[in-house]
């Protein structure tokens, strides 16, 4: 059994808000990117990682990864899920029937190896597979178009979806190929697998393990990086 970690970083970062896509931003020392693809390939499970860019991304050059071997690289997609449907498609004819595909954002490099073994343990115990979240600490809300409140959200069993997310690789290719030919909106590989009827495990993750999305985003992100390099780590 292989693990295929699947990194989509085709995004443009449009609420970011500035001047390059956000995952080339530098934070820590080093760019956004970068900080995820070295906890990723530092873990012992992801041997590889198969990276899905921009077609026209002219920032990648500028990777300290840029030239890793142990990096494949395929053209991202319109929208997050056909960049990894991409490259669930490059690796489908490499893959074995028991491989499984580990998704996780290039956006999220504040990630902890620990939550990564939860995972892995978790699904080796259930085989619609699992993804990590993070329970909802507040009152919910459902908004109208006037931004007023229509009602309040039963928050018993309510998470925040995280990523990795964890699934047999010919399942969730199968699963993705369905819901985008049904052209059903599909935000994470989990939302896939449900419309398969599957219900993948929930694994409690770091509250730290945030996704850069916009600029006030930038200062915990940093903040967060640096606490790994702290003595204590
Ligand atoms: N066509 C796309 C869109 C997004 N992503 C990736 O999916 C992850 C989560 O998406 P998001 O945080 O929304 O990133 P962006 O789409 O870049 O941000 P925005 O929605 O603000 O433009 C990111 O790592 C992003 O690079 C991707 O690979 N391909
Ligand atoms: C996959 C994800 O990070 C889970 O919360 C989220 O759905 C990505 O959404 P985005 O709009 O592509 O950032």
């Amino acid at each position: 059994m292989t693990i295929w970690p699947i990194i989509p970083a085709a995004g443009v970062g449009s609420r970011m808000q500035a001047d390059r896509p956000k995952q080339y931003l530098t934070l820590a020392n080093g760019l956004l990117i970068d900080h995820t693809l070295r906890l990723l390939l530092d873990h012992p499970a992801c041997q590889q990682v198969v990276l899905a860019l921009a077609t026209d991304d002219p920032y990648w050059r500028g990777s300290e990864f840029s030239d890793d071997a142990r990096i494949l690289r395929v053209a991202g997609g319109q929208e997050r899920c056909h960049s990894v449907l991409n490259a669930l498609n490059a690796i489908l004819d490499q893959a074995h029937d028991d491989d499984w595909a580990l998704v996780h954002d290039v956006a999220r490099p504040c990630l902890h190896h620990s939550d990564i073994d939860a995972l892995l343990a978790a699904a080796q115990q259930h085989p619609q597979g699992a993804l990590l979240a993070t329970p909802t600490r507040d009152t919910m809300k459902r908004g109208n178009s006037e931004q007023c409140v229509q009602h309040t959200v039963e928050r018993e069993q309510l998470w925040h979806a995280l990523t990795p997310q964890l699934f047999p690789l010919k399942a969730l290719h199968q699963a993705l190929e369905q819901c985008l030919a049904q052209q059903l909106t599909v935000t994470d590989e989990c939302s896939a697998m449900e419309h398969m009827g599957w219900q993948p495990r929930l694994v409690e993750g770091r509250s730290d393990n945030i996704k850069i999305t916009r600029p006030a985003d930038l200062a915990l992100a940093e903040w967060f990086l640096q606490q790994r390099e702290a003595p204590c780590e």
